[in-house]
C-alpha cells in the first residue's frame, strides 16, 4: 500500500491511473544497498528504470585514468537509468549508494508498455529525458566517459547473459541424423551445468558422454533413433541424484540449432506451427541437418513442454548479404524464384566470433574488417564489414566453397552433369557429395583431420595432398574476401580444425606477409586452445591481427534464444499498437554531405550553404547548392547538398546510380564511412575536389522522436521489420531505428527501395515485429 502511495507520488508518473499504478507495482522491485555498495557500474548495460525510495545515490562519472567526478545525487522520488530505456547503450555512469537505500526498479519492458498507454506521462517523462539527453550531448566529458562505456564493460555483447535480469535455464540442442549435441545453462554462470554428446545414432554401440564441472561419465546404450537420443538426455540431465534439475519443468528455453531458415527467417525466432512449416519447407535445401533439426523441435515440445522454444538459423547472420554476393547467374526464370540463391552457414559461429574479437580487441565491431575462418567438420569462410556478414563460402546448401571433411565444397556444375549423363542417379550424387568426397574422399583414411595430418605425418601422400588443398582452398577464399572488403583488421580460425591446428594455420598463413598479415609462429604453436577462448597469434609486426577464437555455437545460441524471448515478449503485448500506427515513407533521393573544407574548395573561397527548403528533420535543409559526381565509369549532375555541414563528406547515393558512376559502395549506417570508397566532386566552375572515403548506399532507417520510440517500445539502434502498404505489398527486413528527441517520425528508403514498392507521396509504413539490435 505503501509502494503505491510512493510510485503516484513520483512526479513522472502523477498522470497514470489506479490500474497503470497496479500494474508498475506488480513488475517492480525493491532493493537495498547499503551505504557506499555499487548500484550500477560504468558501462553496463542498463535495463531498469531506478526510483529512490529512501536514502540517498551519487552519480558521478570517471575519465581513463579512472578520476570520477560526482555530476548528481539524487534523493527519495528521483528517477536514474532512464537513459537506457531509449539507447540501450552502456552506462555513461556509475551509481552509488551515498547512504544506506531503498531502490524500486521497474523493466523497461514495463515502462514502455505503460508509457504506450498513457500519453500525457509519456510527454511528461520525455521532457526530462530530453533536458537530460541535450545537456549530456553538449558535455564533452560526459561523451568521453560514453566512449569508454563500451571498453569498461567487460561484457559489452552479451556473450555472458548479462542481459538475463533473473538467471533462467536455457537447454541448447543441436540434433543431427546420427548425432546429438546438447548443453545446459544456468544463465546465471558463464560455464555450463552440463552438456552431452550422444554418438552413433541407430547403431548398435551408440554412445552417451556427458560431462559437467562434477565430472564427466559415459554411458552405452543402443539408441534406436532421435527420439530415443533425446529421451536419453532428458534422463540425464533431469537425474535427481546429479541435481542439474529438480524437474524438466525447470528449463524455461529450448534454442535449437537449424541449419537452413531459407528466405523466410531473419533471425532466431520463438516456434509455433507457422515457424515448423517454415523450417520444413527449407529441408530439401539442407538435407543432412534440416530434417533432423526439425525432428529434434517437433519432440522435445512433447517431452518439454513447458518450455518456449526457440530456432536459431545458421542463415540468419547472413540474410542481409548484397545482391552481387548471393545471387547466382542463372536464367531468368530460375532467377525469378527468390529462393534460389546463396544463403550461407554457421552464421551463429561467425557472429559469435566476430563479436568475441570485438570484445577482445576493445574496440567496436562497427570500426572492424574481419574474415571469419570456421575450419570443421562443415567448413566456412565469411567477410563481415563492420558487423554485417558480406559474403560467405556456402551458397544454397552447405555443400559450396571449401573442402570439407566428407564434402567435396566448391565444383564445376558441369561435373554434376556430366556424372548424371553417365547414369548417376540424384541419390548417388547426394551421398557422394556430401559423405564420400572431402578430405575422406581425397584420402581413402578418414574425414577427420586429425586422422589425415597422423597419416601425412606417416607418409600417405594422398593425406599430404589433401592438406595441401583444403589449405589452399582457405587461402584462396581469404584472399578474395580481403578484395571484397577492401582491406583486412582481423583475420580469425575457429572451428576444431581453425582453433586446433597449428600447423594448419601457419600453412593457411603462408603468403600473406606480403599483405601485412603476419602470424608469430611460436605464439602460434603454443597456443593452448583449452584455457583461453581467444588468442592473439599475429607477429607484432602484422597490420592484421591473426586472432585464434574456440567456437562456442552452444552459447550463442541459447544467448540468440534469450534475445529471441526478449523480443517475443516485449512485442507480444505490443504488436496490435505496433501494427496501427502509421509511418510515413519517404524516398531519400541521392545527396551529399560537406564539410566546411570542402565547400570551400568546391565553391570557392568565404562561401557557404545557402539555405533552399527545409528538410524533414528539423534543422536540417536542402541547400542551393549542388555538386557533380564523377566516377571511374560516368557521372551524377546536379546532386543536392544537405545541411548543416558535418565533420566529415558523405555522399549518399542508391545502386542504380552506383552503377552509373563505376562505383561499388556497401550498405552502410549515415556517419559510419571508414573504408568506404571516394569520389570525385565537381562544384562551381570546374572546381574539383577528390574524397577518399565517403560513397555509402544508406542502410535503410526510421527517424523516431523519444516520444515515439517510448510510444512503440523501441530503442535507439533497433532493427526492426515494416511493411509498406501499396498495391505493390512489400515488407523491408533490417530496417534501422535513429531515435533523437529532435528526429520527427519518417521512414528513409533510397530510389531503387522506392521502385521497388512503387513509392507514392503519402505512403505509410508499419512496424511488423524487431528483427534485433545493431551493434555499437
Ligand atoms: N587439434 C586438432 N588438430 C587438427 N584437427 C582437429 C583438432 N581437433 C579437432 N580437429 C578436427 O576438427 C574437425 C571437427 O571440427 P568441429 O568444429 O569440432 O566439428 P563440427 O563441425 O561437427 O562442429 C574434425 O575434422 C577433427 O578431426
Ligand atoms: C551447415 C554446416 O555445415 O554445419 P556443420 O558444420 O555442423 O555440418
Ligand atoms: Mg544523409
Amino acid at each position: 500500500m505503501e509502494l503505491v502511495k510512493f510510485l503516484s507520488s513520483v512526479k513522472q508518473f502523477e498522470d497514470l491511473t489506479k490500474e497503470e499504478i497496479d500494474y508498475l507495482l506488480q513488475n517492480a522491485e525493491t532493493v537495498e544497498y547499503k551505504q557506499g555498495a555499487d548500484i550500477k557500474r560504468h558501462g553496463e548495460i542498463g535495463r531498469f528504470l531506478w526510483i529512490v525510495y529512501d536514502g540517498k545515490v551519487d552519480i558521478s562519472i570517471s575519465d581513463d585514468d579512472g578520476n570520477k567526478e560526482s555530476i548528481a545525487s539524487l534523493a527519495r522520488g528521483e528517477i536514474f537509468g532512464e537513459m537506457s530505456i531509449i539507447t540501450g547503450e552502456p552506462s555513461g555512469v556509475d551509481v552509488v549508494a551515498a547512504d544506506n537505500s531503498l531502490l524500486v526498479r521497474l523493466p523497461r519492458e514495463t515502462i514502455s508498455e505503460i508509457f504506450a498507454k498513457n500519453p500525457k506521462s509519456l510527454s511528461r517523462f520525455v521532457q526530462m529525458i530530453t533536458k537530460r539527453l541535450v545537456k549530456r550531448q553538449t558535455e564533452t566529458t560526459w561523451s568521453a566517459s560514453r566512449e569508454t562505456a563500451i571498453k569498461v564493460n567487460n561484457d559489452p555483447y552479451d556473450l555472458e547473459f548479462s542481459s538475463a535480469v533473473d538467471p533462467i535455464k536455457i537447454l541448447v540442442v543441436n540434433c543431427r541424423n546420427t548425432s546429438l549435441k546438447y548443453t545446459l545453462f544456468n544463465t546465471a554462470y558463464s560455464v555450463p551445468l552440463v552438456d552431452g554428446i550422444i554418438e552413433k545414432i541407430g547403431s548398435p554401440d551408440s554412445s552417451h558422454v556427458i560431462h559437467s564441472p562434477l565430472g564427466g561419465m559415459e554411458q552405452h546404450e543402443s539408441l534406436q533413433d532421435i527420439a530415443s537420443a533425446l529421451k536419453s538426455m532428458i534422463t540425464a540431465i533431469a537425474d535427481p541424484k546429479k541435481g542439474y534439475l529438480k524437474n524438466i519443468e525447470e528449463i524455461k528455453a529450448v534454442g535449437h540449432r537449424v541449419v537452413h531458415g531459407g528466405d523466410r527467417f531473419f533471425n532466431s525466432i520463438v516456434v509455433n506451427d507457422e515457424v515448423i512449416a517454415g523450417i520444413r519447407s527449407c529441408n530439401k535445401m539442407a538435407p543432412m541437418h534440416n530434417p533432423y533439426n526439425l525432428m529434434g523441435i517437433e519432440v522435445l515440445e512433447k517431452l518439454i513442454p513447458s518450455a518456449v522454444h526457440v530456432a536459431v538459423f545458421d542463415t540468419a547472420f547472413h540474410r542481409n548479404m548484397p545482391e552481387h554476393a548471393y545471387r547466382y547467374a542463372l536464367s531468368k526464370s530460375l532467377n525469378e524464384d527468390e529462393t534460389i540463391r546463396r544463403y550461407g552457414f554457421h552464421g551463429t559461429n561467425h557472429n559469435f566470433v566476430m563479436l568475441k574479437a570485438a570484445e577482445f580487441l576493445k574496440r567496436r565491431v562497427k570500426e572492424l574488417k574481419i574474415i571469419s575462418c570456421h575450419l570443421g567438420h562443415g567448413s566456412s569462410v565469411c567477410a563481415i564489414d563492420h558487423g554485417r556478414s558480406i559474403d560467405v563460402s556456402m551458397g544454397m546448401t552447405p555443400l559450396e566453397g571449401l573442402i570439407m571433411g566428407t564434402r567435396s565444397g566448391d565444383v564445376d556444375p558441369g561435373l554434376l552433369l556430366y556424372l548424371t549423363q553417365i547414369g548417376y542417379t540424384t541419390e548417388e550424387l547426394n551421398r557422394i557429395l556430401n559423405t564420400e568426397s572431402g578430405l575422406k574422399g581425397l584420402t581413402g583414411v578418414s574425414g577427420y583431420m586429425t586422422d589425415v595430418l597422423k597419416a601425412a605425418e606417416e607418409g600417405n601422400v594422398m593425406a599430404e595432398t589433401a592438406i595441401r588443398m583444403f589449405c589452399y582452398r582457405v587461402k584462396k577464399y581469404i584472399g578474395a574476401y580481403t578484395a571484397a572488403l577492401g582491406g583486412l583488421d582481423v583475420l580469425i580460425f575457429t572451428g576444431g580444425i581453425g582453433a586446433g591446428s597449428y600447423e594448419i594455420r601457419a600453412r593457411v598463413c603462408q603468403g600473406f606477409e606480403g599483405f601485412g598479415t603476419i602470424i608469430d609462429s611460436d605464439l602460434n604453436k603454443m597456443n593452448k586452445p583449452l584455457t583461453m577462448q581467444v588468442e592473439d597469434v599475429s607477429d607484432e609486426k602484422s597490420k592484421v591481427k591473426i586472432l585464434v577464437i574456440q567456437p562456442d555455437e552452444k552459447k550463442m545460441i541459447a544467448r540468440e534464444t534469450l534475445h529471441a524471448m526478449g523480443r517475443f515478449h516485449s512485442s507480444k503485448n505490443r504488436i496490435e499498437d505496433y501494427k496501427n500506427m502509421p509511418i510515413p515513407v519517404n524516398v531519400s533521393a541521392h545527396h551529399v554531405h560537406l564539410n566546411p573544407a570542402a565547400f570551400e574548395k568546391l565553391f570557392g573561397a568565404g562561401k557557404t550553404l545557402r539555405e533552399r527548403a527545409p528538410l524533414s528533420q528539423p534543422g536540417q535543409f536542402a541547400a542551393e547548392e549542388t555538386v557533380n559526381l564523377i566516377g571511374p565509369k560516368g557521372r551524377v549532375d546536379k546532386v543536392r547538398i544537405l545541411g548543416p555541414f558535418r565533420k566529415e563528406c558523405q555522399v549518399e547515393i542508391s545502386r542504380t546510380e552506383e552503377f552509373k558512376l563505376g562505383i561499388d559502395a556497401p550498405v552502410r549506417d549515415s556517419g559510419d564511412i571508414e573504408g568506404t570508397p571516394g569520389i570525385t566532386l565537381e562544384g562551381t566552375e570546374g572546381r574539383l575536389l577528390k574524397i577518399e572515403k565517403g560513397v555509402i548506399c544508406a542502410r535503410r532507417h526510421v527517424h523516431m522522436s523519444t516520444e515515439d520510440a517510448l510510444r512503440f517500445g523501441l530503442r535507439d539502434r533497433d532493427v526492426v521489420l515494416v511493411k509498406i502498404k501499396s498495391s505493390r505489398e512489400l515488407t523491408f527486413g533490417d530496417v534501422l531505428v535513429r531515435v533523437n528527441p529532435e528526429y520527427r517520425l519518417d521512414m528513409h528508403i533510397d530510389t531503387d527501395e522506392g521502385n521497388a514498392v512503387q513509392h507514392t507521396v503519402g505512403m505509410q509504413g508499419y512496424i511488423e515485429g524487431i528483427q534485433s539490435r545493431a551493434f555499437m
